[in-house]
């Protein structure tokens, strides 16, 4: 699992070397809290027999450093522990969001929402609840074992024993008990995420069916089954801190057994009774929180391996994707198209347009258009054939995502480094005269389906004014949905947006085929059927 998280890390030689800071950190915190409690029985011990004060000084002295230096490096453990955690789940995020960008098929959306929130906020506990504490634990149990061997043997016997039950033993089995519901509490709470987002999302269409009654049922029984895991490993969590506190009261009864048949026998000066009382009392506050750390570790394994399946790189992407050749914005050759795991819809097809070339790609519906698009746009990897593809291309997906947000930041999805005024010279090319500042809604909501078109379509103009002009257009039903004046007006739009750009325009529209040089048909045979007009 360690191995998994560090190679998540992309750099991890460095990571390794990063987590020895809180480690050490770790480590000196917990010896100084353990030291504290034992220098102060020592001292409570020695100062009732009435010493010279002078007795006592470098004990008092050590009293306050351990007791200062027990919070400033423990705060300075949960700092370096932090900054590693957080700094790794920003590059497994970022890696994570790249992947999605690939185009690669996604989970539910639910679902892929809280593996790239609550699974990859599973990483960070794992480097600050697990492996911090596991490790820095052990050394001092060893540290404080050795110490005690060396006043009374049989005290550090007992609590080398003591500790392995508290520390491994228990641990290991409150893992095992609540492993299964670990398990099943990650893929519950996507469960839920997901059928949240989904009766979120279809709200409107399940009330007018009356359905809404249905599918909160279909939640709230989620929600009982997490209830139900929830409280297992609750359970579990007490049955463990319960099991540690009997632990430790027989380490402490043994020690003290122990050490009084020494101090009979004159062989342990009686000021050392309290350190070998003391001690396991201090040692449990380090080990209590081991069994956590179990839990955390079940959860968080499950949360690695859906992160590394997350970033897993996928097979076969866009191998055939290549730079155009001077003059031919589109080259598609024996090009078959079809989703992962589907079969083929298209297969054989080749397509070449010339600079300023408009062409109509028309087809039955559900016979691939759209994946065509999708795959040449590098989103679907191809299932056969070559691509070489312009640099410069703009597309105008077929449902293109309005985002909840304000006009100007939905047009700048097509050039992030869109200034005020080129904002509004892209609106006003489209023919919008919104504010940049005005909302649009979730899903577009806020304007109507021939505005959210236009300010989709405000993208391609104002990467236009960003980046210069495109080399294709590929537009993906630009006018579907809308009444006849509005689709010539979005027609005329897209023929003053960028005249010189060959454009891919898919279509069922009869008036923009008369616009286009040539039309590609498509047909069910899987053919290609007329490569002119
Ligand atoms: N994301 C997806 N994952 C898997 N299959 C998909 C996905 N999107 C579409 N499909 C399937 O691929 C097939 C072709 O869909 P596509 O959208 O390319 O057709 P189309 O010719 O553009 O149709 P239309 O004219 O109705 O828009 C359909 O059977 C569809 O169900």
């Amino acid at each position: 699992m360690i191995t998994t998280l560090l190679r998540l890390s992309s750099t991890p030689r460095r990571s390794l070397i990063a987590l020895l800071r809180p480690i050490s950190w770790g480590v000196i915190a917990q010896v100084s809290a353990v030291g504290l409690m034992a220098v102060s029985g020592w001292l409570l011990s020695r100062a009732a027999q009435h010493p010279p004060v002078l007795y006592l000084m470098v004990a008092i002295v050590g009293v306050r450093t351990l007791g200062l230096a027990r919070g400033v490096f423990r705060y300075w453990e949960r700092l370096a522990g932090h900054d590693i955690a957080l700094d790794l789940q920003a590059k497994v995020r970022v890696r994570a969001y790249r992947q999605l960008t690939d185009g690669r098929p996604l989970h539910g959306s639910g679902d892929l929402l809280s593996r790239v929130t609550a699974d990859l906020d599973a990483l960070g506990d794992l480097v600050v609840r697990v492996i911090v504490p596991v490790v820095s634990t052990a050394f001092v149990i060893i540290a404080a074992g050795v110490a005690l061997s060396a006043i009374a043997p049989a005290a550090g016997i007992l609590l080398l024993a003591g500790s392995f039950v508290a520390a491994v033993i228990l641990p290991w089995w409150a893992g095992r008990l609540a492993g299964r519901s670990a398990d099943r509490l990650v893929g519950l709470r996507s469960r839920l995420a997901d059928e949240l987002a989904e009766v979120g999302r279809t709200r409107e269409d399940l009330v007018a069916y009356g359905a809404d009654r249905a599918a909160l049922g279909r939640l709230a029984g989620v929600d009982a089954d997490l209830a139900v895991a929830e409280r297992g490993t609750a359970w579990t969590a007490g049955l463990m801190v319960g099991l540690q506190w009997i632990c430790t009261g027989a380490v402490i009864v043994g020690s003290l057994i122990v050490g009084s048949r020494a101090v009979a026998a004159g062989s342990l000066d009686p000021v050392f009774l309290a350190v070998l009382a003391l001690t396991p009392l201090a040692l449990h506050e380090v080990v209590s929180a081991l069994p956590a750390a179990a839990l955390t570790w079940r959860r968080t394994a499950s949360a690695l391996r859906r992160v590394a399946e997350l970033i897993k790189p996928s097979a076969g992407q866009a191998t055939a994707r290549n730079p155009a050749a001077p003059g031919v914005p589109l080259a598609a050759y024996g090009l078959a198209v079809g989703w992962p795991g589907g079969r083929p819809l298209i297969t054989g097809l080749d397509l070449e347009l010339r600079p300023g070339e408009r062409v109509a790609l028309v087809g039955p519906s559900g016979i691939g258009k759209s994946t065509i698009a999708e795959t040449l746009m590098g989103s679907v990897p191809p299932l056969a054939g070559t691509i070489a593809i312009a640099d410069r291309v703009g597309y105008l997906a077929q449902d293109a995502h309005v985002f909840d947000t304000t006009v100007a930041e939905n047009v700048r999805i097509g050039a992030r480094g869109a200034d005020d005024d080129q904002v509004r010279r892209a609106l006003s090319s489209v023919d919008l005269d919104f504010g940049a500042d005005r909302l649009v809604g979730e899903f577009g909501a806020a304007v109507s389906g021939g505005e959210a078109r236009r300010l989709a379509i405000s993208r391609l103009a104002v990467a236009r004014l960003v980046d210069g002009d495109h080399d294709l257009l590929i537009l993906d039903e630009p006018t579907e949905h809308l009444d006849r004046d509005t689709a010539d007006h979005v027609l005329q739009i897209i023929r003053r947006l960028d005249e010189d750009a060959a454009v891919l325009v898919i279509t069922h529209d009869p008036r923009v085929m008369d616009s286009c040089d040539r039309v590609v048909r498509l047909e069910p045979a899987e053919r290609l059927v007329s490569p002119g007009r």
